[in-house]
């Protein structure tokens, strides 16, 4: 398959990463930045330009990996090179109405992948309108499925749904390792142990809820023994309102989506 990414920030370079370990993969990156570029050619071996090439053929896949407020310049520099390529976008809220309307084509998958892609253990969500074929479909699936997992979703709300979950999500965990390790670092530990003592409570901890036919909630009560250390440490939690506020970052994640999408999927000046 030939995928080009148009954009080889964060996001592109975690897909890139996995999916060059898959054999077969054609993937050349457009990026403005030159250092990025010489990153990535050397990182994953892919090829690495600096502008647009003049045409793409109908059987090659384009992947927006611009952010959202790039993303209309973008459309407009690729919608006479496209001649029917299938393009995935992975931007947040920008609609399938705007990005038709600014490439000139349909045949749009939008995704909304998450950094641990990296490590071949990223979430994707999908969605395309009624009429994106199933064979678009499938070559959209395979590139997400090269790097995780992935779930069709019925909405094109189902996108905001996502983001607000496994899209965002990454950065919600990373928030509590990075707490976490900052207390171990409080109670004596060098920041090298506190690193290691916190990542391994969380894999155990993941690994123990996806073996585990008990609610999650249990397996947290199962930590708590009445009137012991935990259920002290879960009290703060709650009197400062942490799930609370958890829930609620979450809620406010997916009503940016959306406000996003408000903003970005009208035609700009
Ligand atoms: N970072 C994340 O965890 C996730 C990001 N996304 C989406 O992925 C997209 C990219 O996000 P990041 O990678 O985080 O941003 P980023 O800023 O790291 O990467 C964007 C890249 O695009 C390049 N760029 C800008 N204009 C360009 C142009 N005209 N031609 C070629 N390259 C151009 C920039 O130099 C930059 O390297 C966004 O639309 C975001 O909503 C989606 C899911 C997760
Ligand atoms: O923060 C953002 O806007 C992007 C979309 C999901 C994760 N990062």
């Amino acid at each position: 398959m030939r995928i080009t990414f148009i954009g080889g920030g964060n996001m592109a370079s975690a897909i890139i990463s996995g999916l060059c370990k898959q054999p077969g993969q054609q993937i050349s990156v457009v990026e403005l930045h030159e250092d990025k570029r010489a990153s990535l050619q050397a990182e994953f071996g892919v090829t690495a330009l600096a502008t647009l090439p003049a045409r793409f053929a109908a059987d090659e896949v384009v992947v927006l990996a611009v952010k959202p407020q790039a993303l209309q310049a973008v459309c407009q520099q690729l919608a006479p090179r496209l001649h029917g390529a299938l393009v995935v976008s992975i931007a947040a809220g920008v609609r399938l109405d705007a990005l038709s309307r600014w490439l000139g084509s349909p045949r749009i998958v939008r995704v909304m992948p998450n950094t641990p892609a990296m490590v071949g253990k990223g979430v994707s969500g999908l969605y395309a309108a009624a009429d994106v074929g199933e064979a678009d479909r499938r070559t959209a699936e395979s590139i997400m499925q090269a790097v995780g997992i992935t779930s069709w979703l019925e909405t094109e709300g189902g996108i905001d749904d996502i983001t607000s979950v496994s899209g965002s999500g990454p950065a919600y965990v990373f928030y509590f390792i990075e707490s976490m390790i900052e207390g171990a670092c409080q109670v004596g530990f060098s920041e090298q142990e506190a690193r290691a003592l916190v990542l391994g409570t969380f894999e155990g901890a993941v690994e123990l809820a996806r073996q585990s036919p008990l609610p999650v909630a249990t397996l947290r009560t199962n930590v708590m023994s009445k009137g012991g250390t935990t259920e002290r440490a879960i009290a703060r939690f709650e009197a400062e309102g942490v799930k609370a506020a958890i829930i609620a970052g979450a809620l406010d994640c997916r009503a940016r989506s959306v406000e996003l999408g408000d903003l970005l999927s009208k035609d700009g000046e």
